[in-house]
């Protein structure tokens, strides 16, 4: 069936904002902001679970589904916080999560991007993911975006550069590519 129209399920504005940017005009999008509930488990095991979970709720739109869950991995730490970034930067903030890397000599990070792209209610997710490496640092630029101040690419912060560099060589950027690529076959 060709692909017409894609629902992008996310409670969080900045990341719309960035996959609008990315995937530009290749399939119309339409979003709804919902919060999922998200399970323990793998990164690949959670992304799905998300995308079923949007699946099977009655939405307005209708049609096949896109989630995206992000993960901020420590090396030192054994690739914690991970999936569970967001409550750790809740309550820790930026300067708490500099201080989880205090012990150790290794600052480096994996920001982990996975899409998950669901048809409908009972069909199995597909996953695309982005990943890019870099390193934790006391936050520098604007903070407008969870722990953008914090992830040190190249010498800049993700808050430091302008989107459209962020959005180059960001763990968005790259799993986008790849569902781009997918979804352009499909259309
Ligand atoms: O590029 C990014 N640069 C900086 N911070 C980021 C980025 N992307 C996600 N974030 C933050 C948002 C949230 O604190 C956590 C991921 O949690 P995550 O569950 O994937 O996001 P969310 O709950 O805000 O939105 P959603 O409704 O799509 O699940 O990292
Ligand atoms: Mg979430």
């Amino acid at each position: 069936m060709p692909l017409t129209e894609l629902n992008f399920i996310t409670g969080n504005k900045n990341k719309l904002s960035e996959v609008k940017a990315i995937l530009g005009d290749i399939v119309p999008l339409q979003s709804q902001s919902l919060d999922l509930t998200e399970i323990q488990g793998t990164i690949e095991e959670i992304s799905k679970d998300k995308c079923r979970r949007a699946a099977a709720i009655d939405l307005e739109v209708g049609g096949p589904v896109l989630t995206e869950d992000t993960c901020l991995c420590f090396n030192a730490l054994k690739e914690l916080p991970g999936p569970y970034i967001k409550w750790f930067l809740q309550a820790l903030g930026h300067e708490g999560l500099n201080n989880m890397l205090l012990a150790y000599e290794d600052k480096s990070a994996q920001a982990v991007c996975t899409f998950a792209y669901c048809e409908g209610p009972g069909n199995e997710p597909l996953i695309f993911e982005g990943r890019t490496t870099g390193k934790i640092v006391p936050a520098r630029g604007p903070t407008n975006f969870g722990w953008d101040p914090i992830f040190e690419y190249e010498g800049e912060t993700y808050a430091e550069m302008d989107k459209a560099k962020k959005n180059s060589l960001s763990h968005r950027g790259k799993a986008l590519i790849k569902l781009k690529e997918w979804l352009q076959s499909q259309i």
